[in-house]
């Protein structure tokens, strides 16, 4: 125990929030052109919507702003992506230390099943360098599990598997493992579509709570949670064969009562989509 706390290298910092900005980002894959020239400020502490029809390019924007995008074979990018004025891109940027700052929570929930609760969260530490004491750990998954709105239902079975959840329990448990290495950014791409009502309001819940330390981008087709989840929202659209691009963003309040753009309020009235 001695040996592992004289090489802790955990960051004693707590979780701040970041503000991403994506300038003229354009998407490929293969010679097919998805998204023409994105440029959002999704502004630190605050919580971004994704909106927009299916296939218009939200969630590839999502996979590019933390570099998961250029995994996928055949993809290509152009522009920009800047944390606190840092370009995410950078050559001399670790993958690693993008992924750290810039976290991501996917559609259907996804822990290690045979993995206890506990070791769950504390997964993506070893993924990312992070080496921690066992007091440390216990003080992580304590917190994490907290923030995410887990800790009260999983307290006294920490040692069991994270498969054993409901799938609402999952996500949380995904959001707290996400909030382990401390990100700037969590980016979420429809995180509660595999999920009930019940489990869906929890998150939602959540999502408000997280947002006072970590800046979030939610990918929803539900009009209804982007109304109660986010502080901005930005509509995307992909009009008959040309690609993906924003049509309009502002402030959410806004943007459903009185939008800029015919075509915005034709989409978030439900007239299409
Ligand atoms: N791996 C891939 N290979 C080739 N084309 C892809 C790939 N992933 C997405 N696309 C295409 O890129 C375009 C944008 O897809 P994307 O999934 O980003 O849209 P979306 O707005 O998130 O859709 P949805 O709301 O249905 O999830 C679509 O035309 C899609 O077919």
């Amino acid at each position: 125990m001695t040996s592992i706390e004289s090489t802790v290298l955990l960051p004693a910092r707590p979780s701040t929030a970041g503000t991403l900005d994506a300038r003229a980002v354009s998407a490929w894959f293969g010679d097919r052109k998805v998204l023409d020239r994105v440029s959002l400020t999704m502004p630190q502490g605050q919580v971004t919507a994704l909106i927009g029809p299916s296939g218009c390019g939200k969630s590839t924007f999502l996979r590019i702003l933390n570099r998961m995008h250029e995994l996928i074979p055949g993809a290509a990018l152009a522009g920009e992506v800047l944390l606190d004025g840092t370009d995410v891109y950078a050559p001399e940027r670790r993958l690693t230390s993008a992924r750290r700052d810039i976290g991501m929570v996917f559609q259907k929930p996804n822990p290690f099943p045979a993995m206890s609760i506990y070791d769950n969260v504390v997964a993506g530490l070893k993924l990312t360098g992070i080496r921690a004491s066992r007091p440390e750990k216990d003080h992580l998954v304590e917190e994490c599990l907290g923030k995410a709105g887990l800790w009260r239902e999983v307290q006294d079975r920490l040692r069991q598997p994270g498969g054993a959840l409901s799938g609402g329990q999952q996500q949380r448990l995904c959001i707290a493992r996400s909030l382990a290495v401390r990100p700037k950014v969590l980016l979420m791409d429809e995180p509660c579509s595999a999920l009930d009502p019940t489990s869906t309001r929890r998150i939602e819940q959540t999502i408000r709570e997280l947002a006072e330390t970590v800046t979030i981008v939610i990918v929803t087709h539900n009009m209804q949670q982007a109304q109660r989840v986010s502080d901005r929202c930005a509509f995307f659209l992909a009009e008959q064969g040309t690609p993906g691009a924003i049509v309009e963003h502002g402030p959410t309040g806004a943007m459903f009562a009185t939008p800029a753009d015919p075509r915005t309020s034709d989409y978030v009235n439900g007239r299409f989509g």
